[in-house]
């Protein structure tokens, strides 16, 4: 038996009320105490001392911030003195049985070391990379708990908090400056073998002293897509289906294929075309994933008129999603050529007051178009859908929610119409707060042998006194190789 973390669908995101639940699988596995019941540990104090991996000394400051299993504190090197409130450095810390930190620290460990990035840097001629530095982590013991922690760069304020103070929208030339880096940051990760998988704004943070530098944080569902260069296979698993955050995430995700970089694209796609109308034609559907992926598809079929009908000023995300939309499952996306997509209307710099553009479309029409609607021709490439078993895709609608990890903030409810194709937005414009529910799929046993394969294969995990617990304590995320290669 393993345990699945639950919360519920609308629960607070770091509120206590996660429960933990017994699910099926990996029976008899050691170490199978259940995970503490409310993920968030147990706050360790401030001026406490911890030693990572490479020995290294690191002192905890205050808690600035906490997240759905853990928690973020200042830290510093200089352990002698009171860390300081203008601190460069953060830890954060969780429960060592839990699942997310780790994934994230293999990110860390493998794609993101600092002599790595400055690498690329030089070798593509940037000032600058929005991915947090990794410093070091370890396992920390007190008051008879065990914990992980990682050491990462400071950062500032994350971009759904300022999106939200600046009226809810961005502005088109921020919108399209945003996705150029974006790109660029994914470009980097995808060369190292990982997708993000879970880009929205709440996971992107400006840089906390300078807040003209964008960073893509949280890799707490990111995912070797490729790893030693052998990229996954196509394999479509509805009962793996719509892992991600549900308002952005890939129709890949949504069919239960493991993450890509086409998908990663897709994602961001959807979130430029959010911050620039304020709002999705799925708002009203959040709480069904799979009227969701109907939306989705809707969108994706109509192309670009579909994009072009929710605002004026949509041309350039439209061309980027038709773009993504011809890429294949394993294909290597054409970067530079997704940058120049965005290019013509960007800003140099980033500027997040009130937006003033035009708002979102008509409110009142479907998604779903004729075909004499459609505008320009489809391209043909485009990938196509396998079909979906329909008892399968049942079983999906009726599956209760405990059999997955769900994670959100409460924000505010999505309003309204019960249809994917009545699911346009009805009121607001903004990118006011909102229901963001991140399916994560339970641990399975073949994922959990394919990563201890991988790691296996490595010669660079000196750090691997960092490993978790045994297997069947954490949560882990992953979907099986499939054995059929199916190129889309
Ligand atoms: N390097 C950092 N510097 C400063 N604040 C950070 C840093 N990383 C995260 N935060 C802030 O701390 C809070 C928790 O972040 P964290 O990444 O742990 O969780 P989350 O993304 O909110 O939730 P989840 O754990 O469910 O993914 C967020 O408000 C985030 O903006």
């Amino acid at each position: 038996m393993t345990w699945v973390w639950t919360r519920p669908l609308l629960g607070r995101r770091g509120s206590p009320d996660w429960t933990c639940q017994r699910g099926a699988g990996s029976e008899g596995k050691v170490g199978m105490a259940p995970p503490k019941k409310g993920s968030l540990p147990k706050p360790l104090p401030e001026g406490f001392i911890l030693s990572d991996s490479q020995k290294k000394k690191w002192r905890l400051g205050k808690v600035i911030g906490q997240g759905g299993f853990g928690l973020i504190y200042l830290a510093s090197e200089d352990v002698g003195r009171p860390v300081a409130s203008d601190t460069a450095f953060v830890i954060k810390m969780e429960y060592l049985e839990n699942g997310p930190l780790f994934t994230e620290l293999k990110f860390y460990q493998r794609a993101a070391k600092p002599d790595k990035i400055k690498s690329w840097k030089r070798s593509r001629r940037l000032d600058f990379l929005g991915i947090p530095t990794y410093w070091g982590a370890g396992l920390a013991e007190y008051d008879n708990g065990s914990y992980r922690f990682m050491v990462i760069d400071r950062l500032g304020s994350d971009l759904q908090k300022v999106c939200e103070r600046s009226g809810g929208r961005m502005k088109k030339a921020t919108v399209l400056q945003l996705g150029q880096r974006l790109v660029s940051v994914l470009e980097y990760i995808h060369e190292n073998e990982y997708v993000h998988a879970d880009i929205k704004a709440a996971n992107l943070l400006l840089g906390y002293r300078n807040p003209e530098q964008v960073y893509l944080a949280d890799y707490g569902l990111s995912y070797r897509y490729c790893p030693a260069g052998v990229h996954k296979e196509y394999k479509e698993c509805p009962k793996k289906g719509h892992n991600g955050t549900i308002e952005y995430t890939s129709l890949d995700a949504h069919r239960g294929l493991a993450p890509s970089r086409r998908g990663d694209l897709q994602i961001l796609g959807f979130c430029l075309l959010h911050w620039l109308c304020g709002t999705l034609p799925w708002d009203n559907v959040l709480k069904d994933p799979i009227q969701v992926q109907k939306a989705k598809e809707s969108l994706m079929d109509h192309l670009p008129h579909s994009v072009k009908h929710l605002s004026a000023n949509t041309e350039e995300v439209a061309k980027f999603l038709l773009h993504v939309k011809t890429l294949a499952y394993q294909e290597k996306p054409d970067y530079q050529h997704l940058q120049d997509l965005l290019s013509s209307g960007a800003s140099e710099g980033l500027d997040f007051s009130l937006s003033t553009g035009p708002t979102a479309g008509p409110l009142n029409e479907s998604p779903e178009m004729s075909s004499s609607d459609e505008g320009p021709e489809q391209p043909t490439t485009s990938p196509k859908a396998e079909p979906v078993d329909t008892e399968e895709k049942d079983e999906m609608r009726t599956r209760p929610v405990p059999a997955r990890y769900i994670r959100g903030p409460p924000l505010s409810k999505p309003q309204g119409a019960k249809r994917a194709d009545s699911a346009l937005p009805t009121s607001s414009r903004s990118l006011r707060p909102r229901a963001r529910i991140t399916y994560k799929e339970h641990t399975s046993e073949e994922a959990e042998a394919e990563e201890e394969e991988e790691e296996a294969e490595e010669e660079e995990e000196s750090e691997d006194e960092a490993r978790p617990q045994p297997i069947s304590a954490r949560y882990l995320r992953g979907p099986p190789i499939g054995p059929r290669p199916e190129q889309v």
